[in-house]
């Protein structure tokens, strides 16, 4: 499956910031019995690519993807521990050039109708709109399908439960991230049957 698709069929991608790569495991464990079996490990911290090499080899099944990709060599890291894409809150064209020339999934983030139009330059047709909820979310998404109605979004920032399913609901929305169902203090206390509820909430917004 490609991983357009397979983002799309999860629904909601968790955003992870971990500190603890101990706790990747028992956490992408926790977010796939609630039903999400996904994961964007961010490279804001210095476990993230331990997390991922730990996540990719012990639950294969969970689409373990690398966030705040900032430069080509912290996404050769992030591949090297098993990614399966790289996705970042902006637009480096090096790193997207990097990802095409290597065959790697990559989901750069975008935030106006310029940067869109830069990301269908490179030869993308699949991007994140970072940060959503800032940048007008819903109405954002719904004035872009006008004119970039080929272009597909992966809505992040300041969504929720109380949101999801307004930004799913639309036709150029693949899939949302959101750190809503990994909340900071959880993840540090490893309450993962908390953080297990909160994904299959999550995970209820999805149709299906
Ligand atoms: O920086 C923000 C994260 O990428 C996701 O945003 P969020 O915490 O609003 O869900
Ligand atoms: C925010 C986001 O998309 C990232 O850190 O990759």
């Amino acid at each position: 499956m490609e991983i357009r698709e397979k983002l799309a069929s999860i629904g909601i991608i968790p955003v992870i910031k971990i500190n603890d790569p101990e706790k990747a495991v028992p956490l992408a464990k926790a977010l796939k019995n609630g039903g999400l079996p996904a994961a964007e490990v961010t490279f804001r911290t210095a476990a993230a690519a331990e997390a991922i090499h730990r996540i990719a080899k012990e639950l294969p099944d969970v689409c373990v993807c690398a966030g705040t990709v900032l430069t080509v060599e912290t996404a050769r890291r992030a591949v090297k521990a098993g990614a399966s894409a790289i996705i970042s809150p902006g637009t480096n064209p090096d790193v997207v050039r990097w990802c095409l020339a290597n065959r790697v999934p990559v989901i750069p983030g975008c935030a106006t109708p310029t940067e869109v139009e830069a990301c269908m330059r490179l030869g993308l047709d699949f991007v994140k709109l970072f940060p959503a909820e800032v940048v007008g979310g819903v109405k954002m998404l719904k004035a872009l399908a006008g004119p970039y109605g080929q272009m597909a979004f992966m809505p992040t920032g300041g969504i929720s439960a109380a949101n999801a399913a307004s930004y799913l609901a639309l036709k150029n929305v693949v899939c949302c991230g959101g750190s809503w169902m990994v909340p900071e203090k959880l993840l540090d206390n490893g309450d993962f049957d908390a953080i297990e509820a909160l994904a299959r909430e999550a995970a209820a917004l999805v149709k299906r």
